[in-house]
């Protein structure tokens, strides 16, 4: 495909290589050194992350892996070529030619490298970065921008470049959520818990210096309870999967879930938007600990919404984000 009009690059965060203690090293070893990510000074950071972590960390994280790892490997990486063939698929029906798309991660493999050379060698002079995060951070949308630059570092000269920053409240992406959630309640009869919407969190310190993150959550938030109609007392945001000792963005899905089951609450759904695709975060610590976390509070039934993976509705989504964004290409 010599010159096409414009490439579409899918970026995501990355994952380990093999579910074995070797590779999730090597995989936090990258992750974890990123400031975006986390923001101690280098030398301190240095030392507790190669002192402390990567020698305690990676054998327990290999284990959820090995847990989740399927035929085709990581779910966040399978899932992630189901979405760019899909959206290949699409944006060719919707463009009515073919347009690449290529799929990135900020973390190892597939790298920024492999899909920028593979972009231009389909002659895109012109591409669309679409991270797949639907509310920005700086620990992950910012995170693909800097690892985007630094592939494009030794290149003497650039494609032209536009960047999706963000699509929380985009009405095709609530929709898609509203829809997988009024399934999920068909799938069951009708019966409905009180709605989790359990977010990954970040330091509030971020928040606090401006990421605009748990302002964009709770954006989401409100419009995907109001699509679904829900009360206030229906539903609730949370933020999951903290990392180290400092304070997260509050509530923590894990007490909450705790405090629920006390107070006698029965039957919970949860759901997790920020996760364009399953992986880690939400097959093994949505599905099981945080099960686990509510059944031993004396709660009933917990039932995981999976996220919007390669769901129709969610690559018509990714689709008009690429129209949108490409007008004028
Ligand atoms: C300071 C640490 C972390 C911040 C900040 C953070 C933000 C953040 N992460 C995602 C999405 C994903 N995170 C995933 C795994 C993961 N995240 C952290 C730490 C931070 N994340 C760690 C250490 C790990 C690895 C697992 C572990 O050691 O516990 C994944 C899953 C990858 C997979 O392979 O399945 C995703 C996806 C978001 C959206 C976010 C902030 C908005
Ligand atoms: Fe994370
Ligand atoms: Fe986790």
């Amino acid at each position: 495909m010599p010159n096409a009009r414009f490439g579409v690059l899918l970026a995501n965060l990355g994952t380990p290589a093999a579910p074995t203690s070797e590779a999730v090293r090597r995989y936090l070893g990258e992750f974890l050194w990123d400031e975006r990510v986390i923001d101690v000074s280098r030398p301190l950071w240095w030392l507790i992350l190669h002192g402390v972590i990567l020698r305690i960390r990676p054998r327990k994280v290999a284990k959820g892996y090995a847990a989740i790892w399927g035929e085709d490997g990581s779910p966040l990486l399978a899932i992630g070529r189901r979405q760019q063939r899909a959206l290949a698929e699409r944006l060719a029906e919707q463009f009515g030619e073919t347009l690449p798309v290529e799929l990135a991660m900020t973390y190892g493999q597939p790298s920024m490298e492999t899909a920028g050379k593979a972009l231009r060698d389909a002659g895109a002079e012109r591409i669309l970065v679409l991270p797949l995060y639907p509310q920005f951070s700086r620990s992950t949308t910012a995170a693909v921008f800097d690892r985007l630059a630094r592939a494009l570092k030794p290149c003497p000269h650039l494609p032209e470049l536009r960047f999706v920053r963000d699509y929380h409240d985009h009405p095709a992406y609530i929709g898609a959520l509203a829809a997988s959630v009024r399934e999920h309640w068909r799938r069951h009869d009708g019966e409905r818990g009180r709605l989790m919407m359990s977010y990954h969190g970040i330091p509030k310190r971020y928040a606090e210096a401006g990421d605009p993150y748990p302002q964009h959550c709770q954006a989401t938030s409100r419009l995907l309870a109001a699509e679904l109609g829900l009360g206030e007392d229906e539903w609730l945001m949370s933020y999951q999967s903290r990392f180290g000792r400092e304070e997260w963005l509050k509530p923590y899905t894990d007490m909450t879930l705790k405090a629920w089951g006390q107070e006698g609450v029965e039957h919970v759904d949860i759901i997790s938007p920020a996760f364009s695709a399953d992986c880690l975060e939400t097959l093994e610590e949505l599905e099981v600990e945080n099960r686990d976390n509510f059944a031993a509070a004396g709660g009933k039934t917990y039932r995981y919404i999976a996220a919007l993976n390669d769901r129709r509705d969610h690559i018509d989504l990714l689709a008009q984000l690429v129209e949108q964004h490409s007008r004028g290409w």
